[in-house]
């Protein structure tokens, strides 16, 4: 089609695109300006050469819209020239409609490779298109550039390679292998098949595996926001309650006056105790732990004080008292409020006195002990229940500290859950790194009567039958404490003997184990048993 090609090539290279005139060029003399122009009329017939021959259609893109193009554009585009171009598909060329595989849409305006090369980018891109002179659907590899003239961009070239060809051989050659492949190659089809398959499996579990992460990292809970960490020794808490606690600690510390610690069970006394003997002058000597509640009454006077041989029947030898054995140091009396009346005045004599006698002795024994005292109980109520000595408890109060219960701090929370999971997976030997905010949100909800010792076990539970790196807690949590009538309303002392008669029916009255009633009550077992003992609560 000799017009056709007329036509297109004078588009390509036409008139005055050389774009010289002989006032833009600084030139001396006119057989240079000459020269310099057969020069370059030279390369245009060789660029002319080359895009036509080319069977890859070039179009040159500037903000007027197509200048130029060859002739394998004009041809695919169905034309016969670039101004029959641009009427028939617009100044850009926007008619000519391009789609990507698998889309049945076409691109829009700011997608097409060239629309983006004249913005500065440079494209490769698969589409597909119709081809305006055969009709038929055409896959085109188009490669698109910006044309930059003094760092400025002055237009955009693309190159469409028509590749469908290429393609129709790969699925035809294909095709021809399937058919001559016969028996013999149907096994390694379905090893191929599998193998497909198995790759399809193993990218869509990679897939659910980082869609469960970014589902799981959107509901995790940020442990990294909690700040301001106070770590008092072992007491962990960064509540202004706590914060309270550990400067009155730092305040009594170094002296040697005696220190009552109050506080709900599991709310760390005994670490506050420590934590105070570690900061005192006596902290190279010894501190005695005497938990008033576990020693069975019969012996805790021998316990405390020591006694002589034959002291009682059974007495063999002579045996040193806890007060003789915390000499120099520091005693912890445990569960004060659960010290036997009679032995609260032998007790009042030693912080008195610091002296005090062997059972089956009359000789005095002096001791310099430092004394922590430590309970649960309302001292005031056991004194108004005629339980406990208002002297004694005037001897020991001389510096309260009172330890906050968990629900009044639940800041703390996430930090102790954090120091706990550090502990059991050391302990465990486990990887848990997550709790969920779910998780969490339960946690803070639950009213913590056990508390810190009832948030370490619900802990250890959790981390036990967690297998991955998130840790599941699976207790139940009852977060309603019921309100009762004001004409129902018992004493505080009631209610606890009634909770833990009715833990203990719960439990079978197992006392021990995590299925026994002190586990659930958040307390020791032998704390429990004092507590049975001073209440009267007996198997019925
Ligand atoms: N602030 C805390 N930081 C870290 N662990 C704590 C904290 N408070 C308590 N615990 C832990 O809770 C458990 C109970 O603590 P502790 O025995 O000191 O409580 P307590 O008030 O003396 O209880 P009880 O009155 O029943 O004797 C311990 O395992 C302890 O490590």
């Amino acid at each position: 089609m000799p017009m056709r090609t007329e036509s297109y090539e004078n588009q390509l290279i036409s008139g005055d695109e050389i774009g010289i005139r002989r006032d833009s060029i600084k030139i001396k003399k006119r057989t240079t300006f000459a020269a310099h122009v057969s020069t370059l009329l030279l390369k245009r017939t060789e660029m002319n050469a080359i895009l036509n021959t080319t069977p890859n259609a070039v179009f040159i893109l500037t903000r007027d819209g197509i200048t130029r193009c060859n002739r394998a554009a004009v041809r695919m585009l169905g034309v016969a020239s670039l101004n029959e171009l641009r009427n028939k598909y617009g100044r850009k060329g926007e008619g000519f409609l391009l789609r990507w595989p698998k889309n049945l849409l076409p691109l829009r305006e700011d997608e097409r490779p060239l629309t983006r090369a004249l913005k500065g980018e440079s494209v490769t891109e698969v589409v597909l298109a119709i081809h305006a002179e055969t009709g038929e659907e055409i896959t085109l590899r188009i490669t698109a550039a910006p044309i930059l003239a003094k760092g400025r961009i002055i237009g955009a070239v693309g190159i469409h390679s028509d590749i469908t060809w290429g393609e129709q051989l790969s699925s035809n050659q294909a095709a021809a292998f399937t058919k001559q492949a016969g028996a013999d190659h149907l096994l390694s089809q379905e090893q191929a098949l599998r193998r497909q398959a198995e790759n399809d499996l193993h990218r869509a579990k990679v897939e659910l595996q980082a869609l469960k992460d970014r589902i799981r990292s959107a509901d995790i809970y940020p442990f990294h926001e909690t700040n301001h960490t106070y770590h008092f020794g072992e007491v962990i808490g960064q509540s202004r309650c706590l914060e309270n606690v550990f400067f009155r600690v730092e305040a009594v510390a170094p002296q040697d006056s005696t220190v009552l610690l109050l506080g709900e069970t599991g709310t760390g006394k005994g670490l506050v105790a420590r934590a105070i003997h570690n900061r005192s002058l006596r902290k190279h000597r010894p501190l005695v732990v005497v938990n008033c509640t576990a020693l069975p009454a019969s012996l805790i006077e021998s316990e405390l004080f020591g006694r002589e041989k034959g002291a009682f029947t059974g007495a063999s030898a002579q045996q040193l008292g806890r007060f003789e054995m915390a000499d120099k140091g520091t005693i912890l009396l445990d569960e004060i409020g659960d010290l036997p009346f009679e032995l609260q005045s032998k007790l009042l004599q030693v912080i008195q006195e610091g002296e005090f006698s062997r059972l089956g002795s009359s000789r005095t024994v002096k001791v310099d002990v430092r004394i922590i005292a430590a309970t649960n109980r309302d001292l005031y109520e056991e004194i108004r229940l005629g339980r406990f000595r208002e002297d004694l408890f005037y001897r020991l109060n001389i510096f309260p500290i009172t330890l906050p219960p968990l629900r009044d701090r639940k800041e703390d929370i996430p930090l102790l859950v954090e120091y706990f999971l550090e502990k059991f997976n050391r302990k465990l030997g486990k990887s848990l790194r997550h709790v969920t905010n779910e998780t969490m949100g339960r946690l803070m909800a639950h009213a913590w009567p056990g508390n810190v010792r009832e948030l370490e076990s619900v802990i250890e539970r959790a981390a036990i039958i967690s297998p991955g790196a998130t840790l599941q807690v699976l207790d139940h949590f009852e977060t309603a404490v019921p309100v009762r009538a004001a004409d129902e309303a018992k004493p505080l002392i009631d209610l606890e003997r009634d909770y833990i008669s009715e833990v203990l029916n719960r439990t079978n009255w197992r006392i021990e184990g995590d299925k026994g009633a002190a586990h659930i009550l958040g307390i020791n077992p032998s704390t429990l048993r004092g507590r049975m003992r001073k209440e009267g609560i007996r198997r019925p």
